[in-house]
């Protein structure tokens, strides 16, 4: 069973070497932070929080990452410095679940948003899922009610799911998970004058897939994560479907306007909300490994 400072005898400097390379590459690339809020997503929300995220393609593996969910994911190559640095203090004892994890919770922390406690204790899948990725991870297009399905099924409320969404209050989009909101006509939900500025940054309907044209997820604090996102999506300034669709379907407005009125609000339930999310079905005991490399499977 997860619990709180599960390596507090195996490897008690573990979370402190975590946050400081979390807080090291930050200060490098503001960016890794942001990628570690979403790849705790990603992980956690296909089949358990279990790293199969990382794994790259090799032999009969093929990545999760090499899915059109993975779209825009950044920075796997700075997991590795987090991982060389508690290998360092302790070989093969703290997993790359756990750091997926705790580098979600401390790069939150450095984005402005709430600070919390997390369990440890995950230990690593075997396998990639990636044939699971598409029907666990939601598209940027599809429905309000299948994202609360994705999330209740996997024990995420409606409230905690308001919250979770809160994540699109940093990083970008890439022009090719918007454009269908633009071209040929511009989708009438979208506020027209935002419309018009994501034209500026996303001049043509079929954009260059290798091109890196984006918009930025929120306008005004984008490397903070803070309740504007639901400010934003009130006033129809939501990037994806999904982020309008959470403003107005009547099961999740109400959390929004909460959330858009009350910071301290929707940093409450981000904390529950992420702390959910990390919990979902974990390999425990000596279920799995605890890999050497967060690249690959351990050889035996
Ligand atoms: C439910 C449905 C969700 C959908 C459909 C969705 C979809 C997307 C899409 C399409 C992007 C843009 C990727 C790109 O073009 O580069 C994105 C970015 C992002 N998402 Fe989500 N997302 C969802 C939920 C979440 C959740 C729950 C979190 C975290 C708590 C999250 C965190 C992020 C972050 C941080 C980014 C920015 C990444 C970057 O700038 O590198 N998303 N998401
Ligand atoms: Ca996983
Ligand atoms: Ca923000």
């Amino acid at each position: 069973q997860l619990q709180l400072n599960y390596y507090s005898k195996s490897c008690p400097k573990a979370e402190e070497i975590i946050k400081q390379k979390v807080i090291e590459l930050y200060n490098e690339h503001g960016n890794t932070a942001v990628s570690w809020v979403r790849n705790l997503f990603h992980d956690c929300i296909v089949e358990s929080c279990d790293a199969s995220l990382l794994l790259e393609s090799v032999g009969d593996v093929v990545s999760e990452q090499t899915s059109e969910r993975s779209s825009g994911m950044r920075n796997f190559k700075y997991v590795k410095t987090i991982k060389a640095a508690v290998e360092k203090e302790c070989p093969l004892t703290v997993s790359c679940a756990d750091i997926v994890a705790l580098s979600a919770r401390d790069g939150i922390a450095m984005l402005g948003g709430p600070k919390f406690e997390m369990k440890t204790g995950r230990r690593d899948g075997k396998e990639s899922h990636v044939t699971m990725v598409e029907e666990f991870i939601p598209n940027h297009n599809d429905s309000i009610s299948l994202v609360l399905s994705r999330f209740q099924a996997i024990g995420v409320d409606v409230e905690a799911t308001v919250a979770l969404l809160g994540g699109h209050s940093v990083g970008r989009v890439h022009c090719m998970n918007m454009v269908h909101r633009l071209y040929p006509t511009v989708d009438p939900k979208l506020d027209p004058t935002y419309a018009a500025y994501l034209k500026l940054r996303c001049p043509t309907p079929n954009p260059d897939p290798n091109a890196v044209l984006y918009a930025r997820n929120d306008r005004k604090t984008p490397m903070i994560i803070d309740n504007n996102y639901y400010k934003n999506i009130l006033q129809h300034k939501g990037l994806l479907t999904v982020d309008e669709e959470l403003a107005t379907d009547p099961r999740t407005s109400p959390y929004v306007k909460k959330m858009a009125a009350d910071n301290g609000y929707f940093n409450e339930q981000f904390s529950r909300a992420v702390q959910l999310l990390s919990e979902n079905n974990p390999l425990t005991g000596d279920q799995g490994e605890i890999r050497k490399d967060c690249r690959y499977v351990n050889a035996n």
